[in-house]
């Protein structure tokens, strides 16, 4: 069952709000220093680079004999394989000093049987510094208070989401033409016509499904002008590719990512009312689904009902390391043991490159044996499946984008009177032709018309889900494992993405007590991690998109989830304990048993509350999305308090001692919004994977907006649980704690009675450092 989204009303409300930027107020600017890494071998200068005389083929994307220092290749993978940089992605984003030719030129110079040394001197001389091809410019139009922050109860939110609103400015950036000499270097960016928003760290481009979790942010702090650039560009990306890149740079142009652009067009012409955009951006989002239908999909039998139903998985046509992570993917694919044939070797690079697709890089939902090594990810790598998997987040996600699209479509007829004409079945091209149609009324009836094709589109996507991903007994939603010809048991919140989508199956659609089973391991996760609990798997593996890690675009989907659940039972009852013990979880949801569930520490909780006041005796879709957002809100809020924030006239800088307790401060930061978080630890960041946790961050920044916007009204203070929160008092000179939890020897910051700021006696509960923790697990 699919909700009908009704815009013409709210388009002539909000086309009003759309040209309503002029209550704004400039902004000061100074870049963000741009810091570069220098080349720095880790061993003796005249070690020779490993690997030489074995290079992958030459890839598609460099198939037009640009031998670019960013394509693998002889270059690409000496210098990277020297070791002169720690994170594989700095070199691959440094413009070169001069033309390409004379870069080639001057490594060719070094001849064969190169050495380290040579490869370093190589670098410094004849490249500039990472990420300097985009410039950071000043923002335009900032709006300081926009109309969501009325929303916010809490001072201290309501003033930190204020800082996170003007943090926008560190993230908008356009093409340096200067470094790249005009197109006369080389350099790896995809130069983009109109401004980006970048994640931030060392993402420092555009990025296809951050940028859905980026927009939502920018149109709660009404900059409109820059989600509208975003959609701009991720047009003109349709337009040159056929299809949007994983991100902007011409490493990614061998895949995608999770396909976000008719979530984000929806999103801002619902906030917006500016239906201009649409005649652009029809015929773009059709021909990008019509590239997913040609490049992504297939037919599958159902070994449940044996019907043929139409399906979609992440493929890319891949056979050399990522160049962003080619030491990785290299040691991963030629470590093996038994050594892999080329076939094999081939195969792998593929499933790695389909991995960094899926925008899960990586997961235990895409490997065969996700337990093998939880300090070393290349073992579970190496039994990467990717492509077999039917993904429930991409088939309710194609479900979704067709069904908005067709709705787009019929919005376009009837604010223009014009109908954008016949499209497609799959095969035809993208070009659509505007046509009159002298009704200006819905096209969804004519059989011929798109509307009508992106029904039934959606139709088959969700025909899917419902028939290979949802689970009735485990009342949960699945992957689809192809290998197996089985549902995969993997729990993720992947699972909640086809009600987000509007994608119901009928039990749970008029039958609240089935809607709870539903949702009963989302109240156990609450109630047994202090953290978000929508956590990426509950499989600690150490890779990324697993266990503890949290991530922002899941708290939104979850969320979102419950908001359905919310709108179908619009007089759900409200609960005495919203949290419930593993026993009371719908059997066989979460995929593994209670014992062996990783260990909540006592030590990262400190004594605050797992449930807040604000959400009892509510309705308990209403109550869960409250406890999620006051999560989510509290582990940026607490990360970001606990790596030097402040707020001017309300909240103190930690002392010193004390930033230093959280492992998690860099001396001089002033507070940093992480890129992921850590389910059992509200003051830390996630970690893992291939790279250290990145700061900026784009879709970190994007949900809090949501979230204080959405649910900002419910909030209560936050709390941090190893950490005290420590108040400018009415004086504006002296502190107070206040909200905090309670430290072992004070027992009096929860009612905001006054202590000493400094006194280490407060902080007698230092968190147990991350790598204590891992060991912990692994003897558990
Ligand atoms: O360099 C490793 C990988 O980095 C990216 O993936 C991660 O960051 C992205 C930007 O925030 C995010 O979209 C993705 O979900 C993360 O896993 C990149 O997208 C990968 O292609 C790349 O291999």
């Amino acid at each position: 069952m699919r909700s009908i989204i009704f815009y013409s009303a709210l388009s002539s409300v909000l086309s009003v709000k759309a040209q309503n930027i002029t209550q704004t107020s400039s902004i000061s600017f100074s870049a963000t220093p741009v810091s570069t890494a220098v080349p720095s071998a880790t061993v003796p200068a005249d070690t020779p680079v490993p690997g030489q005389g074995d290079y992958p083929p030459v890839q598609y994307l460099c198939e037009d004999g640009s031998n670019t220092t960013y394509c693998p290749g002889v270059l690409l993978q000496d210098v990277q394989l020297a070791g002169i940089f720690p994170d594989s992605k700095t070199f691959v984003d440094k413009p070169t000093n001069g033309s390409l030719n004379d870069t080639l030129a001057a490594f060719n110079a070094l001849g064969s049987n190169v050495s380290v040394g040579q490869v370093e001197n190589f670098v410094n001389n004849n490249f500039k510094g990472e990420g300097l091809d985009l410039n950071q410019i000043p923002i335009e139009g900032f709006v300081q208070s926009p109309a969501i922050l009325n929303n916010i109860s809490d001072p201290i939110y309501k003033a930190w989401t204020s800082i996170v609103n003007s943090y926008w400015t560190l993230l908008i950036r356009e093409t340096n033409e200067s470094s790249i000499c005009n197109g006369q270097c080389d350099s790896s960016l995809i130069p983009l016509n109109h401004t980006v928003v970048v994640p931030g760290g060392r993402y420092r481009e555009i990025y296809y499904w951050d940028s859905r979790w980026i927009i939502e942010g920018l149109l709660k702090s009404e900059l409109y002008s820059y989600a509208w650039n975003l959609l701009q560009n991720m047009m003109d990306f349709i337009d040159v590719y056929g299809y949007i890149p994983n991100g902007g740079r011409k490493y990614y142009v061998n895949r995608s990512q999770p396909p976000m652009f008719i979530q984000m067009l929806d999103a801002y012409i619902k906030v917006t009312g500016n239906t201009t955009i649409l005649e652009r951006a029809l015929p773009l989002a059709s021909a990008e689904m019509e590239w997913w239908a040609n490049n992504r999909t297939f037919n599958y039998t159902s070994p449940y009902t044996n019907r043929t139903v139409l399906v979609a998985h992440y493929a890319v046509n891949n056979s050399a390391p990522r160049p962003e992570g080619y030491v990785e993917d290299y040691e991963t694919v030629t470590g093996a043991s038994p050594p892999l044939n080329d076939t094999e070797k081939a195969e792998l690079y593929s499933e790695l490159a389909t991995g960094a697709e899926s925008g899960w890089d990586y997961s235990s939902r895409w490997t065969k044996q996700p337990l093998l090594n939880v300090s070393d990810n290349n073992p579970a790598l190496r039994t990467l499946n990717v492509k077999a998997i039917i993904p429930v987040d991409l088939l309710s996600l194609l479900s979704g984008d067709h069904a908005l699209l067709a709705d787009l479509y019929d919005l376009y007829a009837n604010s223009t009177g014009n109908m954008v004409g016949s499209n497609s079945t799959s095969g035809s091209n993208s070009t659509d032709i505007v046509q009159n149609n002298s009704t200006g009324t819905s096209s969804s009836g004519n059989s011929s018309s798109p509307a009508f094709y992106h029904r039934q589109q959606a139709q088959a996507f969700s025909d899917a889900v419902l028939d290979l991903c949802w689970d009735p007994e485990k009342s949960w939603f699945y992957d689809f494992n192809t290998t197996s010809n089985s549902r995969s048991s993997v729990y993720s919140p992947a699972g909640a993405w086809p009600l987000w989508q509007n994608i119901t199956p009928s039990e749970l659609s008029n039958n609240e007590t089935a809607a709870l089973a539903f949702v009963s391991g989302s109240r156990f996760l609450l109630g047994k991690y202090s953290g978000i609990p929508s956590v990426a798997s509950l499989l600690y593996t150490g890779l990324n998109w697993d266990f503890p890690n949290s991530w922002p675009p899941h708290l939104h989907t979850t969320i979102k989830a419950f908001e359905t659940l919310g709108r179908l039972y619009p007089d759900a009852s409200t609960l005495n304990n919203l949290t419930i013990p593993y026993s009371e979880v719908a059997q066989g949801q979460l995929g593994v048993q209670e014992a062996d569930l990783q260990p909540q520490p006592a030590s990262t909780i400190g004594n605050v509350t797992l449930q807040t006041q604000e959400a009892q005796g509510k309705p308990w879709p209403l109550a869960l999305s409250i406890e999620y957002a006051n999560r989510y809100l509290g582990a940026a809020f607490c990360s970001w308090y606990s790596t030097g924030g402040a707020i001017d006239g309300l909240l103190t800088q930690l002392p010193l001692s004390e930033l230093n307790a959280t492992g998690t401060y860099t001396a001089g930061q002033s507070g940093v919004m992480f890129e992921k978080f850590n389910a059992t630890d509200t003051d830390a960041a996630g970690g893992g994977g291939e790279y250290t946790v990145q700061v900026g961050f784009g879709w970190t920044n994007g949900v809090v907006l949501w979230a204080a916007g959405e649910y900002g009204q419910y909030l209560p203070s936050p709390t941090c649980p190893m950490i005290p929160i420590i108040e400018v008092n009415g004086n504006g000179n002296s502190s107070v704690y206040s909200n905090g939890t309670s430290v072992e020897g004070t027992g009096s910051r929860a009612n905001g009675t006054s202590g000493n700021a400094t006194s280490s006696l407060l902080f007698a509960g230092y968190r147990i450092p991350r790598e204590e923790w891992k060991r912990a697990a692994d003897e558990h």
